[in-house]
């Protein structure tokens, strides 16, 4: 496993340069030094210091009235109040200048030179509060981070960590989100610097069921919000704006002024915020129904990126100070999403028996779980002498070892060994069509790698040998679509292992791939072997076979079209004749993955890219799907089948050629109901195929039976089939995906098509709920922060329908997929 990045957090920096450049800096001194002489790869430093946290704090907020000098000090003369005004106005005036062109200065900026920046992960201002309730300290700390932006793009700095949302202040979060949206615009379409924006793995308070966390505290636990109010608030017009926001969340019992409110602290003003909030549509939500789902963390990230617009530069730093979330499935969403740093404070860790520091196994597994996105890993707070054995080093050496360990076996993809599988992680490859096109010859040796594939279709063919062996004394065997002839080997060596003397003919329609053959059949077969060039479903039969052997499955099966291919073929077989593959299947799970996403709704991709299937070797994806049957037990299992193809087929009507008259026969069409336990976006599917070779054997890349039926078998990946608009899927949502496989034969075409439908369950003959009522089948609730869709009075009462007792409501639905084949065909 390749060796992960991970960064030191010092409590203390080296002073600012005190020689002229290009002497080098005491950071950059102090950054080499680190690198050097320790196991870290990157320091982690904020990118500001106190200085300028207290010239913004000057310039834009205005003293509360028990912190005023002026009110408090008993000089309410005239005088004192005019100087008291005078000199609010010169500031009014210095800030205005600021705002007009928000800057830094030099010394209060820890990093200064562009080769300071290297081997640097730099924070941004801790204190700055894009989402607080105050409106003028939401826009004042919007510039004053583009100031932050601005510098980390001069210096050409990877990344900006960016300071945590509040989960306090939820309906503040388009706010931060709409900021963050607006800085990654600065710079440019060449912008380098990344916004990482630093999430709580969960909200300590909801994972014990006691709602929201208190005002306050930041989601890290850092207390960042301001004790005073913005100066732009006590100016009329935005003041306005303040106080509408406060009506909003319910908290001012006084009527509204125009002016300012003497003596309301804009701290009272967050601490009442927890109560429960009325949102202006006058629905109460209770904290029970926003936190059943212990997500809010992820579902505040989900809220920044959707209005983002999944921004390739936008990242997240996981924050695991707090504890992690019980629920596996709640965690592994994170799998599938863009981290960038895992934020691994001392606090993390566990003493073990012997006082060193060390993660819960649930940690541990989480932590090699990520790795797979190769994070930096930010350590933090090691130097306080928190665990007494082991000193600052114990935690770097520790988790160095646990991201060396391999993950354990929770792939929902196929991977290759090493050499294989880099580079082609959560990589879109265009799905191979070995009928219309013709193989290169890297292309088959890609695929003859892997071993596994040939042992389990040798062990097919012997098999059948022997079993044909038992009733006929000469056996023929047609290996149908023979490439450069591997499975040719493979029968040779079942026939072989079975003393059994058989003749065996290769027809390929490859031209170049028949070369191949010939040297082959002159170098290594001789005459067991004949050689036959031609379409398997044009060519005349010389001899009816007793096997026919194919391999033209695609990763979702069908979609190599072994099944038109094996139509045609089946003049080559005798009446009792038997097909290696006899059958196989195609498999569909909903998945989430920002990466897949962005990948195939990039602006250089053609307009049909979200509408076509791609092969993937799927990494940063999350199976969405659960196993269980939701609320009502509608749903199938997490990954379900879409359909099957078995073959011989002796019941199609053929012509005189013994060719079949249409393929109406291989359309299919399934669909198909998920339970997801856990919100998230949905933006496509996964297809997958489990092939019945013969016997007991098989292949497949199923992620439940991989390991099981064809262990280590790399030759496929799976489909992805994408959503051109990702589905939002509350906790407890079903989906209904709808997926099939159409012909054309007049226009010699096989494509796919697919479209979705999001619903929540609802309680049968739930009425509209009143504010503050309680939802009468709290069992049936299955809620996250965003839902409430089914007992909200703007909602029509829930549709019952046939499938039990629970009817749902339909929330949300996508575009027909690859309509009538425009973006994606196959050709027969
Ligand atoms: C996926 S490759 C498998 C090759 C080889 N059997 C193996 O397993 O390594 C499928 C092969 O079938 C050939 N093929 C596809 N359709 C065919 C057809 N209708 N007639 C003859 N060959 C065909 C392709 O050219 C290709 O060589």
């Amino acid at each position: 496993m390749a060796r992960l990045p991970i960064a030191f957090s010092p409590k203390e920096l080296p002073g600012p340069p005190t020689q002229p450049h290009p002497a080098p800096s005491p950071l950059q001194q102090y950054i080499g030094h680190t690198v050097s002489t320790t196991d870290y790869d990157a320091v982690c430093v904020p990118l500001t210091n106190r200085r300028w946290m207290e010239r913004w704090e000057r310039l834009c907020l205005r003293p509360i009235d028990d912190e005023d000098p002026y009110v408090n000090g008993g000089d309410h003369d005239d005088d004192a109040m005019d100087q008291r005004n005078g000199h609010a106005a010169e500031t009014d005036r210095e800030a205005d200048i600021w705002r007009r062109e928000p800057n830094l200065n030099r010394d209060e900026c820890n990093i200064t030179r562009l080769e300071e920046g290297q081997a640097v992960i730099a924070l941004a201002s801790d204190w700055l509060e894009l989402d607080s309730f105050d409106e003028g300290i939401r826009f004042d700390s919007e510039l004053g981070l583009r100031a932050e932006l601005q510098h980390a793009l001069y210096l050409s700095l990877p990344t900006l960590v960016i300071p945590a949302p509040s989960l306090a202040n939820r309906a503040s979060l388009p706010s931060y989100a709409r900021a963050i949206s607006n800085l990654l615009q600065l710079g440019g379409p060449n912008a380098y610097t990344q916004i990482s924006i630093r999430i709580p793995v969960s909200d300590p308070l909801e994972i014990i069921g006691q709602g929201p966390a208190p005002p306050n505290g930041s989601a890290s636990g850092d207390s960042k919000h301001h004790r005073r109010m913005s100066s732009l608030s006590s100016r009329p017009a935005s003041m306005h704006q303040h106080q509408l926001s406060l009506t909003q969340l319910g908290q001012l019992s006084q009527p509204q002024s125009s002016g300012p409110i003497p003596g309301n602290r804009v701290t009272s003003v967050a601490s009442q915020a927890s109560a429960a909030p009325s949102h202006a549509s006058g629905r109460t939500v209770t904290h029970s129904a926003i936190h059943a789902d212990p997500s809010s963390t992820w579902e505040m990230w989900d809220c920044i990126r959707s209005m983002c617009g999944y921004h390739p530069r936008l990242t997240v730093t996981l924050d695991l100070t707090n504890p992690l979330p019980p629920s596996v499935g709640a965690l592994s969403r994170w799998t599938a999403e863009p981290v960038k740093h895992i934020w691994l404070p001392a606090t993390a860790f566990i003493p073990n028996a012997k006082g060193y520091p060390v993660l819960s196994k649930a940690c541990q597994a989480f932590i090699r779980g990520m790795t797979k996105q190769s994070p930096t890993f930010i350590l933090a707070d090691t130097d306080s002498g928190r665990h007494t054995s082991g000193g600052q080093n114990a935690y770097l050496q520790y988790v160095r070892h646990i991201t060396s360990q391999a993950s354990p076996n929770s792939t929902i993809s196929p991977q290759g060994p090493a050499e294989v599988a880099s580079g082609y992680g959560d990589f879109l490859q265009a799905p191979l069509q070995p009928l219309m096109d013709d193989l290169g010859s890297a292309t088959y040796d890609v695929f003859e790698r892997d071993p596994v594939k040939y042992r389990q279709y040798e062990e097919a063919l012997y098999l059948a040998v022997m079993e044909r062996a038992q009733v006929a004394d000469d056996i023929v065997i047609v290996v149908a679509g023979a490439g450069r002839g591997p499975i040719v080997s493979c029968a040779l060596q079942a026939l072989d292992r079975a003393n059994v003397a058989a003749r065996v003919y290769a027809v390929e329609k490859n031209p170049s791939a028949f070369t191949t053959l010939q040297e082959r059949r002159d170098l290594e077969w001789g005459d067991r072997v004949e050689i036959v060039f031609g379409d398997m479903r044009t060519l005349p039969v010389r001899e009816q076979a007793d096997i026919l052997v194919s391999e033209l499955l695609g990763s979702f099966g069908d979609n190599e079209l072994s099944p038109e291919c094996i139509d045609g073929a089946m003049r080559f077989l005798k009446p009792e004749g038997v097909s290696i593959p006899t059958s196989y299947t195609a498999w569909l799970a909903p998945i989430a993955s920002a990466k897949l996403y962005h990948d195939v709704t990039q602006s250089s991709r053609s307009p049909g890219a979200a509408e076509t299937p791609y092969v993937v070797m799927m990494q940063q994806v999350n199976l969405l799907s659960g196993d269980g049957g939701g609320v009502a037990g509608r749903c199938g299992e997490r990954i379900q089948q879409c359909w099957q193809f078995e073959h011989p087929r002796r019941d199609l009507v053929v012509d005189e050629d013994g060719v079949p008259y249409t393929n109406s026969h291989n359309t299919r069409s399934a669909t198909l109901t998920f339970h997801i336990p856990h919100a998230s976006p949905c933006h496509g599917f996964a297809g997958y195929f489990e092939a019945h070779l013969y016997g007991n054997v098989g292949l497949s890349i199923h992620p439940d039976t991989m390991h099981r039926v064809s262990p280590d078998m790399f030759s496929w990946f799976p489909l992805f089939f994408p959503l051109k608009t990702p589905l939002y899927l509350p906790s407890g949502a079903e989906v209904d995906v709808n997926i099939w496989r159409l012909v054309d034969q007049r226009s010699r075409k096989v494509w796919y098509e697919w479209s979705a439908e999001a619903y929540l369950p609802a309680a049968p003959n739930a009425a509209p709920v009143s504010p503050g009522l309680k939802v009468p089948h709290q069992n049936i609730n299955p809620t996250s922060p965003t839902m409430d869709a089914p007992f909200s009075p703007l909602m029509p009462p829930p549709h019952h329908d046939q499938m039990g007792d629970v009817g749902r409501v339909k929330i949300g639905q996508t575009m027909l997929h690859n309509a009538a084949g425009q973006h994606y065909w196959v050709g027969l």
